[in-house]
């Protein structure tokens, strides 16, 4: 296992293969475009056709776990040998598996994700600050302990996520702005281990600037975002963004090559569109 802190390990991955974050999401309907059946095996078949095409041409992949979840053990499985072949080969692992608890469970959860000894172990996790940002902080030490990655939930690029994280605290700012501002205060201490999820669907309002993490835009493609709204959107904070895109990549399946193609035509357009 390499003993680069994670921040290091995300810098050198990005300025190799630049900053795209591509996700894997079986949806039943990519499954059923694919020509692949709605079970575990459709799952397995996906999941390979995705590694092959994506491993040493991106820094990142995300595989959203609820899709493989849905298939019980035997998705399970399939996400386990997803995250471990793309790991073998030097491609980070974000999984997108959204935790957020109290105490004990919370920690059970970092367990799972975050130990190196774990079957599902990943490079970083995302986390729901939503049941106080502290209720995350033995997570944040595992996490720090293991040289792993977190991706707190800020400003999420679903419309409804708005009500609840623009809510004006009796602290002043948003509480979206809380969660910012308390990352950055465990970022200083903790050399960048807390990223923020920042949707590039819409402008964020947020004040990014003591904040020196990195952050994943998803709501590139399917959603509507494009890349000239990243520009704008992250004028402020481009270093670290890690702009995600699910569906606008995998609709180009299930041939590898055109996967492929189109995976590095977004992060060679991302590149450019930031630099
Ligand atoms: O605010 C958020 C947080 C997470 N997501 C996840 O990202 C991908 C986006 O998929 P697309 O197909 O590119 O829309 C998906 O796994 C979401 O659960 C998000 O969209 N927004």
């Amino acid at each position: 296992m390499s003993h680069r802190s994670w921040s290091d390990r995300l810098r050198s991955a990005v300025s190799a293969r630049g900053r795209l974050c591509v996700g894997i999401d079986p949806h039943p309907a990519l499954l059923e475009a694919w020509d692949l059946p709605r079970s575990a095996d459709g799952l397995e078949v996906f999941a390979e056709l995705c590694v092959e095409a994506f491993i040493g041409e991106v820094a990142i992949v995300k595989p959203q776990v609820a899709f493989f979840e849905a298939y019980g053990s035997a998705g399970y499985a399939v996400l386990e040998r997803t995250v471990g072949v793309l790991r073998d080969a030097g491609t980070l692992v974000i999984a997108d598996a959204k935790r957020g608890d109290i105490g004990t469970t919370m920690d059970a959860y970092a367990q799972a994700w975050l130990e190196p000894d774990s079957p599902l172990s990943s490079d970083a996790v995302t986390v729901s600050p939503y049941l106080g940002f502290d209720s995350l902080g033995e997570t944040v030490d595992r996490a720090v302990r293991h040289q792993r990655g977190l991706f707190v939930l800020a400003r999420t690029s679903n419309a409804e996520g708005s009500a609840l994280q623009q809510a004006a605290p009796s602290t002043g700012g948003s509480v979206a702005q809380s969660i910012v501002d308390a990352a950055a205060t465990r970022n200083r201490v903790d050399a960048d281990t807390v990223g923020l999820v920042v949707g590039a669907t819409r402008d964020h309002g947020l004040d990014l600037s003591n904040y020196t993490g990195p952050i994943l835009a998803p709501g590139l493609g399917a959603q509507g975002a494009t890349v000239a709204d990243l520009a704008e959107i992250f004028r402020d904070a481009r270093e670290l963004l890690l702009p995600n895109s699910s569906r606008g990549v995998l609709a180009a399946g299930p041939s590898v090559t055109a996967l492929r193609d189109a995976a590095t035509r977004l992060r060679d357009e991302i590149e450019a569109g930031l630099a």
